[in-house]
């Protein structure tokens, strides 16, 4: 709701004299509270529902965090615009410690992603991962109620939230490396509405476009959705596009990351690259025992 309440804000600037409405809505994603993402699984959790309302007629266009969009849009709908990008990182959310590197062994971690599970599992082997789920005050509530030491979000949701007061510390890139497009949000539009697609236009930022398009590339190319856990993030820094992306066994038993700088118009084909010299490195394996284990 705060994500659509921000595009609408932002719509409402550029266009005073239209009226614009939020229809809210919940869909799988939100619903099914007990199980983590992967293993509900299916593509496009988050966004089907929104999907039929713009196909009824109900919904002109739909907001989304990028992070919950699979990596192929749907037959029929395009992303009308890639929005500027709130702080890309995983939070560090405890009562009790500073950060990851304060925790004791055997500490309990709260944590549904599997590609914060396997990053952690790889760096903090002593740690002891559990399941969380929920919407941000379900999980604060869980961490309250003592049954974790510590929780890990996107401080983007936390931020937006004016939650940025739980943030104990900001993980860095190398302490756990971001999902593909996290922080940004994403404006789907059915493809035929060229009326919608001019009006959403203005709110694309074409360095976080870029970024996104590059990570997501990543992901294409390795075949990533929930089930995989996969990290991929990019910046643009010294007029390049730095790309740093993983692959990895839950377990965090394997991990293959790699990192490639290219031109910011080579989004995509830096995205393919390093999808390209990760599988040199062997993630085709990693790939195969995940397939396997489905
Ligand atoms: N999968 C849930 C989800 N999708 C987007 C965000 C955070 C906001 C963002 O990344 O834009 C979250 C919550 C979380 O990971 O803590």
């Amino acid at each position: 709701m705060w994500q659509a309440e921000y595009v609408r804000g932002r719509l409402a600037e550029l266009y005073p004299q239209r009226n614009i409405e939020i229809l809210g809505m919940t869909t799988r994603g939100d619903q099914i509270l007990d199980r983590p993402l992967a293993a509900i699984g299916g593509k496009g959790l988050f966004i089907k529902e929104l999907e039929v309302a713009m196909q009824n007629g109900q919904a002109d266009i739909a907001v989304h965090s990028m992070k919950d969009l699979p990596m192929d849009m749907p037959e029929g709908f395009v992303l009308g615009a890639i929005t500027s990008r709130e702080n890309p990182c995983d939070a560090f959310v405890s009562n009790r410690f500073a950060g990851l590197n304060d925790l004791p062994a055997k500490a309990v971690i709260g944590t549904s992603s599997l590609r914060r599970e396997a990053s952690l599992r790889a760096r903090y082997p002593d740690l002891v991962i559990r399941s969380l789920r929920g919407n941000l005050d379900t999980r604060l509530r869980k961490l309250d109620a003592g049954e974790y030491d510590a929780i890990i979000l996107a401080a983007a949701g936390l931020i937006r939230l004016g939650l940025v007061g739980r943030i104990a510390s900001v993980l860095t890139p190398e302490q756990s490396l971001p999902a593909p497009g996290q922080g940004v949000l994403g404006i789907e539009v059915p493809a035929q509405r060229a009326d919608l697609i001019a009006l959403v236009a203005p709110l694309n930022d074409p360095a976080a476009a870029q970024c996104v398009r590059a990570e997501r590339a990543f992901s294409r190319a390795l075949g990533g959705s929930c089930q995989l856990p996969l990290a991929a993030h990019a910046m643009l820094e010294g007029g390049l596009l730095w790309l740093r992306g993983f692959v990895a066994l839950p377990d965090g038993r394997q991990l293959l990351a790699g990192e490639l700088r290219g031109a910011p118009d080579d989004d995509e084909a830096v995205g393919r690259a390093l999808a390209q010299m990760l599988r040199d490195q062997g993630a085709g394996a990693i790939l195969d025992q995940l397939a396997a284990g489905q």
